[in-house]
């Protein structure tokens, strides 16, 4: 069976996942694509050379019978419209993160999923899709490292533009550890604290970079996550889980080292798009695998959308009051069981 793929958004990921699909990965088709701005979807379709219809707009194109299955990959104020129309058309849906920007719009889209009675929505959460991050959860959960305590972690850009605002430190960077910390040690998020250190001279006046988070998880876990978008030198992602017994670390990128001149390098990643390439081959090779065999897609929830939103939403507050914020979750449906995890690694 061939799953067929509508895509909603054909900007940067969007194109990347239509790459990947078409000449990357298997079982899968490109058969409609969207965008607000026609001629992208236009030129999408000629650049990959699609066989693929051109919708006006995402209601459209989930009316298509042809489309099993919709690619979210608009600006994340779209998502949640466009996430409640496929679901609520029976359609499955691989929406790239934000889930929807607010915990009542992730709730809306938990309760329609609910209703159609079987998991139809994965979030774009990769991460749980490397296999750096995966060696990690996989020390974690036999027992190497005995009961976690701390967690320290980097997630470094090299530098972000003119629109690139404080808050986004959170909702779109910081939002991929808060997905895969939890994930990790296996425990919920309690409280969240933010602090700014002194300023780095490359950030423009509406970003306070770099931003330390200090999030406290149920069972007293403390994790430190820094976030540095300027930090000018390159693409940089850390984490170090220190346990009772010992310490694992997530594996540096690989990369060619070079003995030259005296001296001894290797190089470092400038773009986010190289460093989780392999990741995300995996995790839609993962989703059309989950549906056509499964009948559902096993990888991170929507229930896992909510989370995020709602620990998003306690360290935005907690850069505004500089107080500890409490996270505060809605207990979890029993629909939403189980820790969403790749069998397949
Ligand atoms: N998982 C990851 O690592 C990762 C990486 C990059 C981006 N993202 C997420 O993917 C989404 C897209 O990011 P991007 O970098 O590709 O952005 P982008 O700006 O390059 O592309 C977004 C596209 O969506 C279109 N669009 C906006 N609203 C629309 C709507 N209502 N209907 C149809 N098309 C619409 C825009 O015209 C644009 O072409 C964002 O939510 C972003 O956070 C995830
Ligand atoms: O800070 C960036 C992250 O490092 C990337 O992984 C993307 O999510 C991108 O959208 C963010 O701006």
């Amino acid at each position: 069976m061939t799953v067929k793929f509508g895509v909603v958004g054909t900007g940067a990921i969007g194109r990347e996942h239509i790459n990947r699909i078409t000449n990357s990965l298997s079982g899968g088709k490109i058969v409609a694509v969207t965008d607000v701005n026609q001629d992208s979807a236009k030129q999408t379709v000629e650049q990959y050379q699609l066989d693929a219809v051109v919708y006006p707009n995402d209601l459209a194109l989930i009316a298509d019978e042809n489309v099993d299955v919709v690619v979210v990959t608009s600006w994340g104020p779209a998502h949640e419209a466009t996430v409640l129309a496929a679901v609520e058309a029976g359609k499955y849906v691989f929406c790239e993160k934000p889930l929807a920007t607010t915990a009542e719009g992730c709730l809306r889209i938990v309760e329609a999923e609910m209703k159609q009675g079987k998991k139809l929505v994965q979030v774009g959460f990769m991460r749980r899709y490397d296999s750096g991050y995966v060696q990690l959860k996989e020390a974690i959960d036999k027992g190497e490292i005995g009961q976690p305590l701390m967690v320290r972690a980097v997630h470094r850009n090299p530098e972000v533009g003119e629109s690139y605002v404080t808050e986004m430190a959170v909702v779109d960077t910081l939002i991929h550890e808060i997905d895969a910390l939890h994930w990790l040690v296996n425990d919920d998020y309690k409280s969240v604290q933010v602090v700014f250190p002194r300023k780095t001279k490359y950030a423009h006046d509406k970003v306070q970079d770099p931003q330390l988070f200090t999030i406290e998880t149920n069972s007293g876990i403390v994790m430190n996550v820094e976030v540095f978008v300027n930090c000018k030198y390159g693409y940089d992602i850390q984490c170090e889980v220190i346990g009772e017994d010992g310490v694992v670390y997530l594996p540096e990128f690989p990369s060619v080292v070079t003995r030259k001149n005296g001296k001894l390098s290797s190089g470092i990643l400038q773009d986010w798009k190289y460093r989780f390439m392999d990741a995300y081959d995996v995790e839609i090779q993962d989703f059309i695998d989950s549906v056509v065999k499964k009948g559902e897609p096993q990888g991170p929830t929507s229930w896992d959308g909510y989370i995020a939103a709602v620990t998003a939403d306690a360290c935005v507050k907690a850069q505004k009051t500089g107080e500890k914020e409490s996270i505060s979750l809605q207990e979890k449906p029993a629909f939403y069981s189980g820790n969403a995890v790749c069998e397949t690694l």
